[in-house]
């Protein structure tokens, strides 16, 4: 269990982190997401023991930093923004550097070694230095290093940043495999991240905490979550539609001609179209449930105003 209390981060005069408080469970996979400058990265640093913060309290697995660093250092990985630090290594001496830190030894060591290697991808480039290989395999190697010793809790800022998409549903699957009884924390931009790996998502934006639920409800805040989308493949009367049963309201966007209807509060209106446009011989491409659009929901929470005080 990681418990956090009121935790805030000062540079200066500046408030990059203000006045967080959250408890994560095992099993939790938090999908961790905020604007550019939002304060992921410091309060990332924070859990992890990197950055000392100006004030709060940080709890995990009942310990604290200030007594017990090392046995919580012993069950955390974390990946780091950007490359990992000693580019001249090749990846090979770097993961048993690695290894020899996390105090990995005998057949575990070994075994580790090539279960990670396996599972990360890194086979084909062992032998070569961290400097030459390109962004994606950089990250691999950082979250190799981060899952080597087999962390009960692993810390990742944006472990898919500069993947290709391939290597970006591979990372998620593994993500999503390791992560059975761990805490998972992802800092990620890439809102469909948070649906496809995450349980849960705390969006945080000018460093406080905005939004803490599942992926789902953050869905459900959306105003196009339920509604109904349809493209028509030339112009004809849809003004009934409008007036059906449950429907609210209806818009029809000018530059692409897609015609959203939106439900009145808790009501699903797809089958009532569905009926309409066949019976009426519409001439419907396309006929959509919304699921909710995260991008609409992540602008507004980010950049709501909030009250102060
Ligand atoms: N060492 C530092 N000294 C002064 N300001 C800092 C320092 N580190 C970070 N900041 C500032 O604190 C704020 C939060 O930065 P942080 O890196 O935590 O954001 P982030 O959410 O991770 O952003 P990004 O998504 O761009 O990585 C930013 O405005 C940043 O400029």
């Amino acid at each position: 269990m990681i418990s956090v209390k009121n935790l805030s981060k000062h540079y200066h005069h500046f408030k990059a982190v203000d006045d967080l408080s959250f408890d994560i469970a095992p099993g939790n996979i938090v999908g961790f997401l905020g604007p550019n400058g939002a304060g992921k990265s410091t309060t990332m640093k924070m859990l992890t023991g990197f950055l000392p913060p100006t004030s709060g309290d940080i709890v995990i697995q009942d310990k604290r930093y200030a007594s017990d660093a090392k046995a919580i250092q012993r069950n955390i990985g974390y990946l780091p923004e950007g490359a990992p630090a000693y580019g001249d290594m090749t990846v090979w001496q770097f993961l048993h550097f690695i290894a020899d830190v996390r105090g990995l030894k005998g057949a575990a060591r070994k075994s580790r070694l090539f279960d990670v290697i396996g599972r990360v991808e890194l086979a084909d480039v062992l032998n070569r230095p961290i400097d030459n290989l390109s962004k994606g395999f950089k990250r691999r190697v950082g979250l190799a290093q981060a899952i080597l010793h087999d962390p009960d809790i692993l810390i990742l800022d944006e472990p898919t940043d500069g993947l290709d998409p391939n290597q970006k549903h591979h990372v998620r699957q593994l993500i999503e495999d390791l992560s059975k009884e761990k805490i998972v924390v992802i800092s990620t931009h890439i809102l469909e991240e948070v649906t496809a790996v995450c349980n849960r998502v705390m969006i945080i934006a000018n460093g406080q905490l905005r939004f803490d639920d599942t992926p789902n409800a953050l869905r459900h805040q959306s105003r196009f979550c339920n509604a109904v989308s349809l493209k028509m493949s030339y112009a004809a009367d849809i003004s009934g539609l409008a007036e059906l049963e449950g429907v609210e309201e209806m818009e029809i966007d000018r530059k692409t001609g897609l015609v959203t209807l939106f439900p009145e509060p808790g009501k699903h209106i797809f089958h009532v179209i569905n009926e309409y446009v066949t019976q009426r011989r519409l001439p419907v491409e396309t006929l959509t449930l919304e699921q909710g659009r995260l991008d609409e929901v992540f602008r507004d929470i980010t950049t709501r105003e909030v009250s102060h005080g």
